[in-house]
């Protein structure tokens, strides 16, 4: 469903009478409907029964301003007539009808954003894969364009309501179309005739078209009529799916609403659906998609809930959700908000703040108790939505603890598998007071990191954080269960105090104090500005050394991140260089340090293990000639030695 914007959006389409090309994506698209081997292509009849519906929908709308629209024909339905003599289908209805620029712009441009995904989607996948067009078509849906599948011609004639001007549209989708005045344009509304393929010649049984109605659109909230010769019957009453009781609907009458409302193709992952009473009464039916919507990552971050007021859609557009829920469809209808709603109202009613807030609520509590219930299938929800849940971490102050006892997590006990907070307090080490996170860029670059080392041989449990989203949310977040979020790789490490899990029986292996003392003062000296500060390390097992960020400076990867964006504002702050006084390397040069002697191989050697440290971060040396020269001179001392 798109709301009235489609004009203003496809602003560059000519409406003059006369022949244009397609805008070249539409064409694009037309080429492969013509030559889909797709093999449910029945569902173009849903794509034009929705578009009618939508139609019928918009007038009863602009109908509640001003009643001469309807101009005393008031039973808004879709119609099928299929006609066998002359091989065509007509799909029309008694909407709101489109004029002359209308047409042009929302039958010739891309004129919504799921057929512009699917055209992306298309040019991404490239030509080369067979069947990829037909998946796609099932991914996306695709509207109107769908009619191409079953017809080589496709007249769509039409009457803004209100207009005394009729427009026919005309095309076989093959590079260009026609628009031309129509005094056989139905008196309101739209009527779509498609001259059905000889392959397609199916679509003119009455049966096929009734069952077909049946499995997709029986519960579009606009009565569907089947008109064969001159008796015309209802096939589907248009009775408000969400107003029956559940009791009397289906899985099957569920997913066959989820599908027409959110325009998609798969199965709904959670459905809500309840009568809310008390202060107002109002109905919702929403559903939680199993599969990523194609806008989800949009920048514009909107949801596409229905609003109505006692059964009349108002708009898709009143934002009932929080941007962090945007990928829920489906819909709400007050018994109470005025239908005559102004945008400004949507945005400052306190009728409506309630109800959003109320729905929001409900939205959490339902997934929490999916989460209990059936963790299979929340944990499906929260692999395709996680990250957006997540944005509502930093944006939504007063759901935060219930968006914390949502999230799941990749950690080091679980890499593959996914971790509540709960469970991680539940493992908590003796003596161990923070949650411990590493941010990455995937769960195994993360793993891999030398800052775990210490935390493994403690046995503390680490979340791997790897959603861009998620260096904001924890730096605000204030904790879980009275347990900060504290980063392995930035500031002190505090896990001294918690037990080694295989405590190291020789004490002999690691350097003195003093003499790393000695060595990370030496080191300190050598490296100058480069760093902050150089010190012995707790967090280290394996690696001898590592670098992190100062406490109170942003993570090191954050930085990295905020630096490369244009004209940024961050510019990198010089890290601390760890050392790990149980490394035989780290032992050797600390010896070398409390010697007397030449320390110019000692300083190349500082410069090494700082280089290292940047490898290991996932950096390249700043200077790679000089770290290349270093390296040699090492080599060839060692190789004299
Ligand atoms: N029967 C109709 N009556 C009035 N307008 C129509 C009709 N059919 C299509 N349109 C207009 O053409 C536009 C494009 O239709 P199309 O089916 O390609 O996408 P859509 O319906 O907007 O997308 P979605 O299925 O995501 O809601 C619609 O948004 C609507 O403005």
């Amino acid at each position: 469903m798109t709301s009235d914007t489609a004009t203003s959006d496809t602003a560059t389409a000519t409406a003059t009478a006369g022949t244009h090309a397609f805008q070249a994506e539409v064409g694009r698209i037309l080429d492969l409907m013509v030559h889909a081997v797709y093999s449910d292509r029945e569902v173009f009849l849903r794509e034009l029964i929705s578009n009618g519906a939508d139609a019928c929908e918009k007038l009863r709308y602009a109908a509640r301003q001003d009643d001469s629209l309807l101009a005393g024909d008031t039973q808004l339905a879709v119609t099928l007539a299929p006609d066998a003599a002359a091989g065509t289908l007509t799909v029309s209805d008694n909407g709101i009808g489109m004029s002359r620029e209308e047409l042009a712009g929302n039958l010739g441009t891309i004129a919504r954003s799921g057929t512009r995904a699917f055209a992306e989607a298309l040019g991404n996948a490239g030509d080369t894969q067979p069947g990829t067009a037909e998946s796609l078509i099932g991914r996306f849906g695709i509207g109107f364009y769908s009619a191409f599948m079953v017809a080589d011609r496709v007249e769509v004639s039409s009457r803004r309501a209100g207009s005394p001007e009729g427009w026919k549209w005309s095309s076989d989708g093959r590079g260009t179309y026609t628009i031309e005045p129509d005094e056989q344009a139905p008196a309101r509304g739209t009527r779509i005739t498609l001259h059905l393929k000889e392959d397609a010649r199916e679509f003119l049984e009455p049966q096929w078209l009734e069952s077909i109605v049946a499995a997709h659109s029986a519960h579009v909230p606009v009565a569907i009529r089947l008109k064969e010769g001159e008796v015309s019957r209802e096939i589907a009453d248009g009775s408000a799916l969400w107003l029956k009781p559940k009791a009397e609907l289906t899985a099957d009458d569920y997913r066959d609403f989820y599908r027409h409302v959110a325009g998609a193709w798969d199965e709904p992952a959670l459905t809500i659906h309840y009568a809310a009473e008390g202060r107002q009464a109002y109905r919702v039916l929403l559903f939680v998609p199993s599969e990523k919507p194609f806008d989800l990552f949009d920048p514009d971050r909107k949801g596409r809930i229905r609003l109505y007021v006692r059964r009349v859609f108002i708009t898709d557009d009143a934002e009932l959700m929080p941007a962090y829920l945007r990928f829920v469809r489906g819909l709400v209808d007050s018994d109470d908000l005025p239908l005559n709603l102004s945008r400004e109202m949507l945005q400052h009613s306190p009728m409506l703040a309630q109800i959003r807030k109320a729905v929001t609520n409900r939205v959490l509590s339902e997934l929490a108790r999916l989460a209990e219930k059936d963790p299979e299938a929340y944990l499906k929800v929260w692999s395709a939505f996680g990250p957006v849940l997540k944005e509502g971490l930093y944006e939504d102050l007063e759901r935060r603890d219930s968006l914390l006892d949502l999230a799941r997590f990749r950690s080091t006990v679980a890499p593959d598998g996914w971790r509540s907070l709960k469970d991680y307090v539940a493992g908590l080490r003796p003596n161990q007071t923070a949650i411990y996170y590493l941010t990455g860029d995937s769960p195994a670059q993360a793993a891999a990191s030398p800052h775990l080392e210490g935390f493994r041989a403690r046995g503390i449990e680490v979340l791997l954080l790897t959603d861009p989203v998620d260096h904001f949310w924890v730096r605000v977040a204030a904790g879980f269960d009275g347990k900060p979020f504290r980063s392995v790789s930035q500031g002190d490490t505090d896990i001294a105090a918690i037990p080694l899990v295989a405590p190291a029986d020789d004490a002999d292996d690691t350097a003195a104090p003093a003499a790393v003392a000695t060595l990370a003062a030496f080191v300190r000296q050598t490296l100058g500005e480069t760093v902050k500060d150089v010190r012995a390390s707790d967090r280290l097992a394996e690696s001898p050394v590592c670098l992190v960020a100062g406490a109170g400076t942003l993570d090191r990867r954050l930085e990295r991140l905020l630096s490369r964006q244009d004209g940024a504002a961050v510019t990198r702050s010089a890290p601390i260089l760890e050392l790990n006084p149980r490394h035989p390397l780290i032992r050797h040069l600390a010896a070398q340090a409390t010697a007397p002697g030449d320390k110019a191989l000692l300083a190349d050697a500082a410069w090494l293990l700082y280089d290292e440290a940047c490898i290991l971060d996932g950096e390249t040396p700043s200077d790679p000639a000089a770290f290349a020269a270093r390296l040699t001179r090492l080599l060839l001392a060692r190789g004299a030695a």
